[in-house]
């Protein structure tokens, strides 16, 4: 092993004692006390030393504090000024009479009487007296009763100190005993050493160039939400503007304006957390009514029966983020629209490794002239290819607010075809109660779907735990930033 001068000097000092504070380590060796805490650090990751770091509370003097010291406390020096009487106002011409008289009433030293002050003859030092005597011996004191007593009067302050100790380890002294070369070293050499050939003299600090330096972590972005902005940036970059909206949803977003029927299996308790709220429906909801019992306007024949507006009061906490696509193309109904959003979503769902009952989804609308289902699978591919999933293909699939329906599969190395969200065409009985006369391409896909597959997960729950190891130790990917 090759140990620095520094870290041999200090085994040196320390080997009489064996264990010593770093101040007087720092005395012996004629350096700083920090710098000796570095050398024992070191030393001690080899072995030789360890170091304890204590930490102490103790009491020093304020300004106020200093000005008595050597001398007592001001109602002692007081006390002292005269005899066994005084008359009041010769007291009060003391310098200290301010502070003094108060205290020695207090403590029963003196008792007044006519305008004239007499000691009662009780004047036996309390703690606070014997505590400030240590404090100008020593210039610090520990805590005590008498000390609280001072720091009460502002006599004393509380003061952090932190001491090192540093002992000798078994290496340390196994070193120490057989012999250590104290001859200085030189860790980098001057222009005039090497041209004058003088370094081949020299003692040459020995450097380990295969030690790998220690493991730094320096501040780092959730994976899951390096993931997420990433997502934001790509449908930026896709000329995307961000859509927003709130967690808790009336049932009439979440489920009626999107042609869900009211007695559909996903409105049951067992699939949606409901809330207690009731929100009144917007301006207009006849519309949406009139295309569930009848079709409205259009040539639809809508679900027939009678719908319930208590029913769509019900607030849920939104169970898909296609509830803010909904109120966001009700809120413009002319083209062009092209908007996003993520957000967490909420199913009550049994949970396990692959399912939680809430996770983030992704939610993209387009609706412009002319636009059609070619399109929207372009969008589609577009899309995940830029999140890195090459291959991607399209199953049938079924909405009650998209037709045609689609299930987009992306292909993963060693999974094979994975299921990847839904999109589709809006319905006429989706967009006619909101005037909409442009066809509306929409898409949604959970995410934590896709983080799992990116971040090579088997548990979901993973992305919502607090694991900063997991954190420390997950690279960031896509090497874009
Ligand atoms: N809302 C659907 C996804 C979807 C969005 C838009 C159109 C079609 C499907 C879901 O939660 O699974």
């Amino acid at each position: 092993m090759e140990l620095t001068l520094n870290e041999k000097r200090l085994l040196v000092a320390l080997g009489p004692t064996g264990s010593a504070d770093a101040t007087i380590l720092a005395k012996k060796m004629s350096a700083r006390p920090e710098a000796v805490v570095q050398y024992a650090n070191l030393a001690g990751e080899r072995g030789l030393v360890n170091v304890e770091k204590r930490i102490s509370r103790r009491f020093t003097p304020t300004e106020e504090g200093r000005t008595y010291l050597g001398k007592g406390l001001p109602e002692r020096q007081l006390l002292e000024s005269f005899g066994e009487t005084i008359p009041m106002r010769d007291l009060q011409r003391h310098p200290l009479a301010k502070i003094g008289i108060g205290w020695m009433r207090k403590k029963g030293w003196v008792a007044i009487r006519d305008g004239v002050v007499q000691k009662t003859g009780a004047s036996a030092p309390g703690p606070d007296e014997a505590a400030f005597a240590r404090l100008g011996e020593s210039g610090a004191v520990e805590d005590s009763v008498g000390v609280a007593d001072l720091l009460r009067r502002g006599l004393v302050a509380e003061e952090e100190a932190v001491t090192y100790i540093v002992s000798m380890a078994p290496g340390g002294k196994a070193l120490l005993a057989g012999g250590l070369d104290l001859q200085e070293e030189t860790g980098t050499l001057t222009r005039d050493q090497i041209l004058s050939g003088a370094w081949k003299g020299l003692s040459l600090r020995r450097y380990d160039v295969g030690k790998l330096p220690k493991r730094v972590y320096p501040g780092k972005i959730h994976p899951y939400q390096r993931l997420l902005d990433e997502m934001r940036r790509i449908l930026f970059d896709m000329g995307f503007t961000e859509m927003a909206g709130g967690i808790v949803q009336s049932s009439f977003w979440n489920f009626d304006a999107l042609f869900q029927p009211q007695d559909h299996p996903a409105r049951e308790m067992q699939d949606t957390f409901f809330l207690g709220e009731r929100w009144p429906l917007p301006a207009g909801y006849e519309r949406v009514r009139d295309m569930h019992e009848f079709g409205g306007a259009t040539s639809s024949t809508g679900w027939g029966g009678v719908w319930s507006a208590e029913k769509a009061q019900q607030c849920v906490l939104r169970t898909h983020t296609t509830s803010l696509s909904i109120q966001h193309l009700a809120r413009h109904p002319k083209p062009p629209v092209k908007a996003f959003c993520i957000g967490r979503v909420y199913r009550r769902e049994a949970i396990d490794p692959t399912h939680l009952a809430e996770f983030e989804q992704l939610e993209g609308v387009v609706m412009d002239e002319g636009v059609n289902f070619r399109h929207l699978l372009g969008f589609l591919k577009e899309f995940y290819g830029k999140m890195g999933f090459e291959k991607v293909r399209f199953r049938p699939g079924y909405f009650p607010y998209t037709e045609p329906s689609v299930e987009p599969e992306v292909y993963v190395d060693g999974l094979g075809w994975v299921e990847l969200g839904g999109a589709g065409v809006f319905r006429q009985e989706v967009t006619a109660p909101f005037g909409i006369e442009h066809p509306v391409l929409a898409w949604g896909l959970g995410i934590s779907r896709v983080a799992m597959l990116k971040l090579g997960l088997r548990d979901l729950r993973q992305l919502y735990r607090s694991d900063v190891e997991w954190v420390r130790e997950t690279p960031t990917y896509g090497g874009r930033r």
